[in-house]
């Protein structure tokens, strides 16, 4: 019998961790749950902890830690607080894999110590791989272990590799739904809301990433993304908006063919495979009809109005601590904007000229892009005060 896979999800409370969960919850002869983990939600973490019954929870917030431990008082579950304790539970023996689906440049530290443990890694939180791509798949290489992208699109081209990876890829193709505003103009951008920017046309999803996703941020962090995972240069990374979302990622090879991966868009898919590779598990997940589907469109992505995928492109050339900074400069922007403190097109504005102004290394240790990440989000937050 093939022994089941030890699991830690980190940011179990969130729109991945609560969809990894139902995976887990549909196949309980594959996984082990071992760890979940959340910032500040005790109360669903708790909820979490007593049906699936983990070996470990651990609590971002230390305030809240009594709260969690008194409730699961009664249960056989080790609980902990502070970010210090996500470093350190996913070094557990039990735990195989390490879904990371914690948002922001907090999932850096914890997806490095789950490395230096010799565990795979699931990687939703693509920050992780923006902030500092080259430490992280330098160690996951030498380490041996393997990054399995949770993220529709790198999923997408990771599956069309299956079997290719001996293959030299031309090019990737990312497709962008376009987001909420898909086709506006800088003008009608000057006065969109909150509520209308959090309306994602295909996908529901935390509200950060729902952001980047309008202001087409999200497709510039996949692309950074993309170099990394699949170790390619800027020019063979291109984005192409589709905003069905049913193509969800496409690769084109040195003899010019090109393979898609298609899909009604849920994450349930990419999540059990990062989970699963090299298997697919039998669902009943709804399947695709082409009849619903008459027409699959492509547009060429806007980057003059949506500025921020233009930025991410020239942080990727630029190497070195540039989309570190971009990146924190971005989390501090999208914090403001979900607290209606900043207008939409300040993030582009706060981000580029972070980008800018940050002081720039060519070749970053860990401790630079900790220094980095510090400087450029106290220059966004100065920033966000300047119109
Ligand atoms: N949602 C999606 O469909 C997709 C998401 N991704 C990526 O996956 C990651 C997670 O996204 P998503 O699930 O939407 O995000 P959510 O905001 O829904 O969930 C985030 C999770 O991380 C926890 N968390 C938040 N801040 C911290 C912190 N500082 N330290 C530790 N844990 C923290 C949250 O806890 P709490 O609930 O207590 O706040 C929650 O469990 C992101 O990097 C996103 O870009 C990629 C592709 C698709
Ligand atoms: C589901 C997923 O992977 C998201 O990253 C999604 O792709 C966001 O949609 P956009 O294409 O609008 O950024
Ligand atoms: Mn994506």
């Amino acid at each position: 019998m093939m022994q089941k896979k030890g699991v830690a999800i980190l940011g179990s409370t969130g729109s991945i961790g609560t969809q990894a969960l139902e995976v887990i919850q549909e196949y309980p002869d594959k996984f082990d749950l071992q760890v979940i983990t959340a910032q500040s939600n005790s109360k669903l973490l708790i909820e979490q902890a007593k049906f699936f019954q983990p070996n470990t929870v651990v609590i971002g917030d230390e305030a809240k830690y009594q709260e969690v431990k008194d409730a699961l008082f009664s249960e056989d579950i080790h609980v902990y607080a502070g970010a210090q304790a996500l470093c350190q539970v996913v070094e557990f023996n039990e735990v195989d894999i390490v879904l990371t689906a914690l948002v922001g440049y907090a999932g850096l530290k914890p997806t490095l110590a789950a490395i230096e443990a010799g565990k795979d890694i699931a990687l939703a939180n693509k920050e992780t791989l923006v902030v500092a791509g080259e430490i992280v798949t330098e160690r996951a290489r030498a380490k041996g272990i393997n990054i399995y992208p949770v993220d529709s699109e790198h999923s997408a081209i990771f599956q069309c590799l299956v079997g290719e990876f001996h293959n030299p890829i031309e090019k990737i193709y990312l497709t962008a739904s376009g987001g909420p505003f898909r086709g506006w103009s800088i003008d009608a951008l000057k006065s969109v809301t909150l509520s209308q920017a959090l309306r994602h046309p295909n996908w529901s999803m935390g509200a950060k990433i729902t952001i980047d996703s309008a202001s087409m941020m999200n497709k510039g962090l996949e692309v950074i993304e993309a170099k990394w995972l699949f170790g390619l240069k800027s020019e063979q990374i291109d984005v192409i908006v589709h905003p069905q979302s049913i193509v969800h990622s496409l690769v084109q090879f040195q003899d010019g063919s090109m393979k898609a991966q298609m899909g009604l868009p849920d994450m349930k898919l990419p999540i059990q495979f990062a989970l699963t590779y090299p298997d697919r598990l039998q669902t009943n997940l709804p399947r695709f009809n082409f009849l619903d589907y008459p027409q699959l469109t492509f547009e060429q992505a806007d980057k003059k109005t949506f500025r921020n995928l233009q930025l991410a492109y020239e942080a990727l050339d630029k190497k070195g601590t540039a989309a570190c900074a971009l990146n924190a400069a971005n989390e501090i922007a999208v914090q403001l904007f979900l607290e209606e403190k900043i207008g939409f097109l300040d993030i582009a504005r706060i981000n580029e000229r972070v980008l800018l102004d940050t002081p720039f290394l060519s070749n970053p240790s860990y401790e630079d892009y900790v220094e980095t990440d510090l400087l450029a989000r106290e220059l966004a937050t100065k920033l966000s005060f300047r119109k």
